[in-house]
């Protein structure tokens, strides 16, 4: 399975391309457009998701809302284009001069020869995860017919630190203004105000879990093919991400091997368990059977309303950042998108074990390998 996207944050709308997704796959639209609206969601948003209504037209690939095996072709409209519509294409109107740290703005003028910031961060935008999300969703729901689920919640905001750490169930994570476990997200809407207040910006760490995957995805036999190496780099694209960790990630440099590493235990049928899971449920860029948990640190967002020192692309002179509207914090939104490429890469790798054309192929290829993992030691005998 691939896909690309296209599409810019103010022009007509987002675009993706799946393809590899097998045939006779029920698509459920209402659950991805429930998906589209959570991602648009969450404390500390600001005002362009007032504007966008985000819904998913599928134009390709689905009939009778079954997959077909053709590549699905999906589609979000942008609602602001309607505001940009006469200007969009007017460089003086449109022109964006004053380069934002943090942003692609600078980099991005430079590397592709450009003149206006305005022509980098239209498709820098994270507008773009919009359509990620709906290309999650639909990996979700092939996911799904294997038990396998994804949960990401809001694990902290600026200083803030939620509390509980797993073992939450996913409409409970989505029942809070910033999509974390309720404990303390009074705290958190706290501290995204007085940010607001203070025309600054804010970051913070979203804890991830996949649940019930079978041991043996991925595969230690090439780099590219590790599983923590794969779901990391889908991770890390996501913008405003800065470091992705497993398990107990860089608290385990500071333990023994003997405290760190997860023990194998057998039970009364010699099925194995753990009763640790520091490694985050991947050893050897292999899914071990535990859950798959890591956590992800995101940035505060560039564009700080009361400025940051920069210079006028035009003029040449030192200025400050100029006011652009913007969200206080998107560490709830990212929450949304982190489960939602990680469902991506996870149905990816899935199908390249398991892959057949149609999904009744695949059942059978996942029960047969279940059947052989869990009773190895039959086998064995
Ligand atoms: C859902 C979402 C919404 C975002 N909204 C904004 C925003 O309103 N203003 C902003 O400056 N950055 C925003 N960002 C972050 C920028 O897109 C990101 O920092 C920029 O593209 C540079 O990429 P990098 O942070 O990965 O280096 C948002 C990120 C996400 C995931
Ligand atoms: C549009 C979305 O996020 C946008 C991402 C974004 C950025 O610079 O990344 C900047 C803001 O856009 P605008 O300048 O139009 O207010 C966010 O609203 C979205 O998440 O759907």
């Amino acid at each position: 399975m691939r896909y690309l996207t296209a599409g810019e944050s103010h022009n007509k709308g987002l675009i993706a391309i799946i393809e590899g997704i097998p045939a006779g796959l029920d698509i459920d639209v209402n659950k991805i457009n429930n998906v589209l609206r959570l991602r648009q969601g969450g404390y500390g948003r600001g005002n362009r998701m007032k504007i966008e209504k985000d819904k998913v037209n599928i134009y390709s690939g689905v009939r009778g809302g079954y997959t077909t095996g053709a590549p699905i072709g999906l589609v979000i409209e942008n609602k602001d284009w309607y505001n940009y519509r006469e200007i969009y294409n007017d460089d003086d109107k449109m022109k964006y001069c004053t380069p934002r740290p943090g942003h692609a703005d600078l980099v991005g003028m430079y590397k592709y020869n450009l003149s206006d910031c305005r022509d980098v961060l239209e498709r820098a935008s994270a507008r773009e995860t919009a359509i990620r999300v709906a290309v999650g969703a639909i990996s979700e729901q092939l996911l799904e017919k294997f038990n396998i689920t994804i949960v990401s919640y809001v694990y902290s905001i600026g200083t803030i630190s939620s509390a509980i750490k797993s073992n939450v169930p996913k409409d409970l994570v989505y029942n809070s203004p910033v999509y974390c476990p309720f404990d303390n997200h009074e705290e958190m809407v706290k501290e995204i105000d007085k940010a607001k207040e203070e025309k600054d910006s804010l970051g913070g760490k979203v804890y991830t879990e996949v649940r019930n995957l079978p041991m043996g995805l991925g595969s230690y036999s090439q780099w590219d093919k590790k599983l923590d190496c794969r779901l990391t780099s889908q991770v890390m694209s996501i913008p405003s991400v800065k470091g992705v960790e497993f398990g107990i990630g860089f608290k385990g440099s500071k333990l023994k091997g003997s405290q760190y590493h997860d023990e194998i235990f057998l039970d009364e049928n010699k099925k194995i368990y753990r009763i640790t899971n520091n490694a985050g449920g991947i050893e050897g860029g292999m899914s071990n059977g535990q859950h798959i948990c890591f956590t992800t640190a995101i940035k505060p967002i560039p564009t700080v309303l009361k400025g940051l020192r920069t210079y006028n692309v035009e003029t040449y002179k030192e200025t400050v950042t100029d006011y652009q509207r913007s969200d206080t914090t998107v560490v709830p939104a990212a929450s949304v998108v982190v489960s939602s490429v990680t469902a991506i890469e996870i149905a990816r790798v899935f199908l390249e074990k398991f892959g057949g054309d149609s999904l009744n192929d695949v059942k059978n290829n996942f029960k047969n390998y279940v059947r052989r993992v869990e009773r190895q030691k039959d086998y064995e005998n």
